[in-house]
């Protein structure tokens, strides 16, 4: 099982020159992480492409809820796993604001996903309105019960997002990272998963990575805007080992 991950997630942008160029200049690409550490890259369907990346994980941002069949425009999980996706993010904030996904539906793609033998990442997280209202927990606990009729055996990963600190440049502060993670690990104990990595996503950069990675039960992250570019990845990355060895 990892132990952390730092993953980037591409959302919608990058083109297949973008792709090429990123993989020639990312020196984790070939290098082997440390043991236990997961890098992986979750692209646009059009780039994924598991030879490009070596040693870099490549994974979706979405899938179907269905199998195979009569679902124009879905992409099932069996069609990822072709792809040599092996991991695949979940419950993105702007899959659950824009295309309106639901509790219910994370959770029958976490399972197809298992089922296709690739890692579901849930993403988490509260807007600024639900914390302001000291709705965190009531929101936090209401999403992972999409994982809670699973085996506390099973494989996947949590990625801990405030909304407001998607996209806005400004992270949140470290206590309240520290204060959100220690809470979601003591709800996923409560459910029987003490080994699950939480990662933590939102305005991740090189220059916040390091304070970040040295918080105790931050595992890893998920970097939207800074893994577009190999280098601020790179950085982010190398932060986050240094980080955890310190
Ligand atoms: O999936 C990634 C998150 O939405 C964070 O994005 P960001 O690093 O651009 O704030």
């Amino acid at each position: 099982m990892a132990k952390y991950m730092v993953l980037g997630n591409w959302k919608s942008n990058g083109s297949r020159e973008a792709a090429a160029t990123f993989a020639a200049a990312f020196s984790g690409v070939s290098k082997a992480p440390p043991e236990g550490t997961i890098y992986g890259l979750a692209l646009p369907f059009h780039l994924i492409d598991a030879d490009r990346f070596g040693k870099t994980w490549v994974g979706g941002q979405n899938v179907s809820r269905f199998g195979e069949g009569a679902y124009t425009g879905e992409t099932s999980a069996g069609m990822l796993a072709e792809l040599g996706c092996r991991f695949n993010l979940v419950g993105h904030s702007e899959r659950r604001q824009l295309f309106g996904e639901t509790v219910a539906d994370t959770r029958e793609k976490i399972d197809r996903l298992l089922a296709a033998d690739i890692l579901p990442v849930l993403c988490i997280g509260e807007t600024l309105e639900e914390r302001k209202a000291g709705r965190l927990l009531e929101i936090l606990h209401g999403q992972l019960a999409a994982i809670a009729h699973l085996s506390s055996s099973t494989e996947l990963a949590i990625a801990y997002e405030p909304v407001w600190a998607i996209g806005t440049g400004i992270a949140a502060e470290p206590e309240d990272v520290a204060d959100a993670h220690t809470r979601i690990k003591a709800h996923l104990a409560g459910l029987g998963f003490t080994q699950t990595p939480v990662l933590y996503g939102g305005s991740v950069k090189p220059a916040n990575a390091a304070a970040l990675a040295t918080l105790k039960n931050v595992d890893g992250f998920l970097v939207g805007g800074a893994s577009l570019k190999a280098s601020d990845f790179d950085a982010i990355r190398s932060a986050f080992v240094s980080g955890k060895d310190s």
